[in-house]
């Protein structure tokens, strides 16, 4: 249902704030500031396609009307009808009680109090697995979840650090504090549907251009997160005037209190330390995981996972598709003449003239060593001949570390009906062998 091929029809959460909300038909939060910069980040620019509730918008996706949704945890029930990019947003989930439960470190304190979760939420689906017998509660939505525990019909209710604070804010819920967290985090990402999964490695690209700086921006903005802390003095001001006795009393109790307030200033500090620390580790996992550490470049592991979410629809579509492995020639005398360091250099500025040479959608990786692998999507013969020729005069003409001459020989194969990856990825490693073969400098093909 795309209006034009660059025009994406998004549907958004239209009540999730701070992370994305729909006011007076205007997308807002967290969301949008994201969709701004992938509408500079990437070709495409979106259509919103209004929905009434989270619900809708994930019939709707499921029904192939919208083309994605912008923030949501990848899952097992969603990868059936979702793919999925690398995750860009982190925040924790934290636990929500009346003032009068001890703090909760994680939902195995919860014991045989009921917890509250909205329907259709991942944590529906994984606190069960994680852990098992707690007594659940499905609640329609998070301002539910949360009057219902303001209440007293729920004991917690477990939702995101950001959504919940501004809740519990804006509707004055005064006797409800956040008084526990969880480990499982909300990692987010965007959900294409399945037609669209082609523009994953696109958006993939955009999110790691994201700077630091600019997810910072975006949190500060609009995370505001205060854990609140009031305490009710009114009661105090009308039993001073009440007798001496009574105010000895409410002074005991105040100070009481007020060890309570200051124990849950303090774990809500701690909460917040905790996650941040949990936000960076986190990045930096995923970021290891798919990057090689050297270069920079997606790693073999990201590769190999990216071709595998691709292959389906290129075969079944039978897309024109190149695999390209590059090897650096000689690249032993290198490391011989000048050392293993300046051989690192040379990978490196290599690994930045390829980067250079990519079209949006082209996926290349450190394959090991000195070899790396192109997947050129929706990409000829001849395309495929000029991006190579491209990349050699790129090589030839670059001033590498210590005035270093390099080559490099270029093995490929055009995707063919039958293929298994492990065929196609060989055909190119047989080409590149035949490079070598004949003297290196060279671009080999097999088809
Ligand atoms: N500096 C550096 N060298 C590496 C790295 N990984 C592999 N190498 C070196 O790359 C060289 C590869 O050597 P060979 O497989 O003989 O290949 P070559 O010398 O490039 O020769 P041809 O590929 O046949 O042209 C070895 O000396 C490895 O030690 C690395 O991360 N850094």
């Amino acid at each position: 249902q795309q209006s034009d091929a660059n025009t994406l029809n998004l549907c958004v959460d239209p009540d999730w704030m701070p992370f994305e909300g729909l006011i007076d038909g205007k997308h807002t939060g967290i969301a949008s500031d994201y969709l701004s910069l992938f509408s500079e980040l990437t070709p495409y620019s979106f259509n919103i396609l209004p929905t009434k509730s989270w619900k809708d918008t994930t019939d709707r996706l499921k029904a192939g009307d919208c083309d994605l949704t912008l923030m949501l945890n990848s899952s097992a029930e969603r990868e059936k009808y979702l793919s999925f990019t690398l995750p860009y947003f982190f925040g924790p989930n934290v636990l929500v009680s009346k003032n009068d439960i001890p703090f909760m470190q994680d939902v195995s304190a919860i014991g045989d109090l009921s917890l509250g979760v909205v329907s259709g939420y991942r944590l529906l689906e994984e606190i069960p697995l994680y852990y098992p017998g707690v007594n659940i509660q499905v609640v329609p939505s998070e301002e539910a979840g949360l009057v219902a525990v303001e209440q007293g019909v729920l004991d917690v209710y477990v939702g995101s650090l950001y959504s919940t604070n501004l809740l519990i804010q804006q509707l004055e819920l005064t006797s409800l504090r956040i008084n526990g967290w969880i480990s499982i985090q909300d990692k987010l990402r965007i959900g294409f549907t399945k037609p669209n999964e082609a523009l994953v490695p696109i958006f993939n690209q955009a999110i790691d251009k994201i700077t630091t700086a600019q997810h910072n921006e975006t949190l500060y903005r609009w995370s505001n997160v205060q854990v609140i802390k009031e305490t009710d003095y009114t009661l105090l001001y009308y039993f001073l005037a009440g007798g001496s006795l009574i105010i000895l009393m409410l002074l005991w109790r105040y100070v009481v209190s007020a060890k309570v307030m200051t124990v849950l200033s303090n774990k809500n500090e701690e909460l917040e330390q905790v996650k941040q620390a949990l936000t960076s580790a986190n990045k930096n996992l995923e970021y290891v995981s798919f990057h090689d550490d050297l270069t920079a470049l997606y790693n073999r592991h990201y590769f190999m996972s990216a071709l595998k979410t691709q292959f389906a629809r290129l075969s079944r579509e039978q897309i024109n598709s190149v695999i390209m492995m590059v090897d650096l020639d000689f690249f032993k005398k290198i490391n011989d003449q000048h050392g293993h360091m300046t051989g690192d250099k040379v990978l490196k500025e290599f690994a930045g003239v390829l980067t250079a040479a990519l079209r949006a959608g082209d996926i290349a990786a450190r394959w090991g060593g000195e070899e790396f692998i192109v997947l050129l999507p929706e990409a000829n013969k001849t395309q495929s001949l000029s991006f190579a020729k491209r990349l050699m005069k790129a090589v030839e003409q670059q001033s590498f570390e210590a005035d270093i001459q390099l080559t490099i020989s270029i093995g490929m194969s055009q995707h063919k009906i039958g293929d298994s990856i492990e065929s196609w990825i060989e055909r190119a490693d047989t080409a590149l062998y035949q490079a070598k073969n004949e003297g290196r400098n060279c671009i080999k093909e097999l088809a």
